[in-house]
């Protein structure tokens, strides 16, 4: 399966291009989040554009032929770098850090005005990306990975735009499949639970382990 990427990058540099990724991905989201409210008059808008596409140039110089992908360093870190959820260098991503506990994978983050639905609440197709990950995680943290065969959501209430608070982990397995469940909650209670179904393909079924994880820490 192409998209897995074996790199062989020195340990100090990688932990510096992380620092870079991140960096670079945090001034985007703002600017993501700035385009969303600004209120500035013409004039700002086509200078502030000027300067985006000069930056856009400027990144375009250089480029990765395919999407970032999943990649391996020998010292054993692995870079999602594009992932929707939790990808650093995403400004799409959030970017959510999830934390593994024994039973279950948590995190808390901001969502900002770019992730609206109904007005001042999170975009439902939003919610399923965030609850896909996090049982995703989950199942991946209990040892178990697998790509989304069927995920179910109820949504109990509107998320309000602003703090959240996600959990997820894996109830039990059966063969190749995972079954997880998790939720959405804010300061009003719980906005949304789910159900999922987390396989493992069969392309991926003989596998070494480390490479069957589909999601990095960095
Ligand atoms: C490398 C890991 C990455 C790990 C990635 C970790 C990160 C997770 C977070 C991000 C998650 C994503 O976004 S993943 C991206 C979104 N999902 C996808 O694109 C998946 C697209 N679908 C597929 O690739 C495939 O259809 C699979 C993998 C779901 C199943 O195909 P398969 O590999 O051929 O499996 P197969 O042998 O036929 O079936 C195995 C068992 O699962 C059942 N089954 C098959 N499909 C489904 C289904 N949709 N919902 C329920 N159950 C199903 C079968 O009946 C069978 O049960 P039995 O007879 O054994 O009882």
């Amino acid at each position: 399966m192409s998209g897995y990427i074996t790199e062989e990058i020195p340990a100090e540099e990688l932990t510096r291009q992380i620092e870079q990724a991140r960096e670079l991905g945090d001034s985007v989201r703002r600017l993501v989040t700035a385009t969303v409210v600004t209120d500035v008059g013409e004039e700002e808008l086509a200078e502030a554009r000027a300067h985006i596409d000069a930056a856009a140039e400027i990144l375009e110089r250089s480029r990765i032929d395919s999407s970032f992908g999943l990649r391996f360093n020998s010292d054993g870190r692995l870079r999602n770098w594009g992932n929707a959820v939790e990808g650093i260098r995403n400004p799409l991503a959030p970017p959510v850090e999830f934390h593994a506990e024994a039973d279950h994978v948590w995190a808390e983050f901001d969502l900002g005005p770019q992730y609206e639905g109904p007005p001042g609440l999170v975009h439902g197709g939003v919610i399923g990306l965030i609850l896909d990950q996090v049982l995703g995680n989950a199942a991946v943290n209990a040892g178990s990975p697998g790509m989304t065969g069927t995920l179910t959501i109820r949504y109990r209430q509107g998320t309000a735009l602003g703090p959240i608070r996600v959990e997820g982990r894996l109830d039990r397995t059966e063969g190749h499949k995972s079954f997880a469940s998790g939720t959405i909650s804010t300061a009003d209670g719980l906005c949304a639970e789910a159900e999922g179904i987390f396989i493992m393909p069969r392309w991926a079924r003989g596998l070494d382990a480390s490479r069957q994880l589909g999601v990095g820490d960095a």
